[in-house]
């Protein structure tokens, strides 16, 4: 395992307004239309999804349509369109940054809000959707947005590499959802096949793309896909993240609600996994400091533990969050093209292979730089409450069962390099 540098926020990383929330903050935290856009340091942010650096994109959010061609055209990709590319605007001259981004799973109910999302954000020059069915509904829809992403449709398996084909980003939302009732390990038999055999495809077509692993389960799912990549030679412990974002953006919404703190400017660390009590919020690092009692705690923490469960049993049956799940992807990918785009300030909680606890996975807080993890947060970590330690003891045994079920998974199936 490749030595990871770890990073104390007593150091210098500390010092800067650095956490989501204070990126949230900047950049107002919501996608309404009269969101006044903030700029720092020369940058632009854009459209609440805390993407501060923008590729020349003026400060308007694209959503809005107010912007001007030069705009528009300094963002776009000028190269020749791909395969079923409908253009939304003219190309223009060279852009400053952007990025190309595939989602698989597109046409589903994460997959669509978060392609819109997607589509909205300025550092993106093509973006390519890929599901097995309805993918080209979707694609003619979010075509018709006037910013300046490209998007691309492409069905089933024999489209999927050509999908892949140099992304930058490949986010993956693909396989069933839960219904009351059911646990995210229940979804492990169908969801390991279809993240298996996307990762193949990533590996033959997108070797260094950064890689979002929304499917669950994602204490799974995440080891099935290094698994995957180990055996094709293609691993990079760096690049491969489970998107547990929206455990973090639960916890900034409820401690924000229960301590009636403005929302934009909290910010929980989630730590551990992403399945009931491997989710575990670490409410004494809450930023700005907070004060709980015993009782708001132990309720707080059991609600971020069971938000998926709240939301699986309010659909009744029609999935599980989906809304919540698009806005919290787009910003974690937003995050990992920011950081590619080499801004330095870029910290988001998720869960990777790491070395700060037994367990080859663990979810904590990193800073993410222009190849993927940079570091790893160990303040976090550090001087837990005596409730945070009983958590993290509580749920080793499960994470670790968790993480070697994908393993095992994947190594019964893939034949060794
Ligand atoms: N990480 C997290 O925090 C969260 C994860 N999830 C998980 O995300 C996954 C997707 O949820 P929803 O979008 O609500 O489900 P959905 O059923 O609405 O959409 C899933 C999409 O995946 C597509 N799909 C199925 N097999 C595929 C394959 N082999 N290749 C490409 N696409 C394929 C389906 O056609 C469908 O369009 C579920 O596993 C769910 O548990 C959901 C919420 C939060
Ligand atoms: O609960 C589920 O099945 C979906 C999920 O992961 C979440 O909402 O956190």
């Amino acid at each position: 395992m490749a030595a990871q540098a770890a990073i104390s926020l007593a150091g210098s990383v500390a010092a800067a307004p650095s956490f989501s929330t204070s990126c949230v903050s900047r950049s107002h935290g919501s996608l309404s239309a009269g969101s006044k856009v903030v700029p720092r340091r020369g940058l632009r942010t854009f459209s609440g999804l805390k993407a501060e650096r923008c590729g020349g994109v003026s400060g308007a959010g694209a959503f809005r349509g107010g912007e001007s061609f030069e705009t528009l055209a300094a963002s776009i990709d000028a190269a020749k369109p791909a395969k079923n590319v409908e253009e939304t605007v003219r190309p223009g001259q060279a852009r400053a940054s952007s990025y190309k981004v595939a989602v698989l799973g597109a046409a589903g109910g994460i997959g669509q809000p978060l392609s819109l999302l997607i589509k909205m954000s300025p550092l993106v020059s093509t973006l390519n959707l890929y599901d097995i069915a309805n993918v080209k509904g979707v694609m003619a829809d979010l075509s018709h947005c006037n910013t300046p992403a490209q998007v691309a449709g492409f069905t089933g398996p024999t489209e999927l590499a050509a999908c892949l084909k140099d992304v930058d980003l490949v986010i993956i939302p693909a396989g069933v959802p839960r219904k009351p009732g059911m646990t995210r390990d229940d979804l492990f038999n169908i969801n390991a096949n279809i993240v298996k055999t996307l990762i193949e495809a990533v590996a033959d077509n997108a070797p260094n793309a950064i890689i979002n692993i929304i499917s669950n389960p994602v204490n799974s799912t995440v080891p099935i896909a290094a698994e995957v990549l180990k055996a094709k030679g293609v691993y990079d412990p760096k690049k491969l993240f489970g998107v547990t974002t929206l455990d973090v953006v639960r916890a900034n919404t409820f401690v924000a609600q229960k301590k009636n703190l403005r929302l934009i400017d909290v910010d929980v660390p989630v730590i551990g996994g992403h399945a009931g009590i491997t989710i575990l919020p670490l409410l004494s690092k809450t930023r700005p400091s907070a004060e709980f009692t015993p009782e708001e705690i132990e309720e707080l923490t059991v609600r971020i533990q069971n938000a998926g469960t709240e939301v699986v049993e309010a659909k009744a049956g029609a999935g599980s969050a989906t809304l919540s799940m698009a806005y919290a992807a787009a910003r974690f990918a937003e995050s990992c093209m920011r950081a590619l785009d080499g801004d330095p300030d870029v910290f988001e909680c998720t869960f990777v292979q790491s070395e700060l606890t037994d367990l080859p996975f663990f979810a904590s807080r990193v800073k993410l730089g222009k190849k993927g993890v940079e570091a790893f947060i160990t303040d976090d970590l550090e001087g837990l409450t005596e409730y945070e330690q009983k958590g993290v003891d509580a749920l080793m045994a499960e994470l670790k069962g968790s993480i070697e079920k994908g393993v095992n998974f994947a190594n019964k199936q893939v034949a060794p390099a």
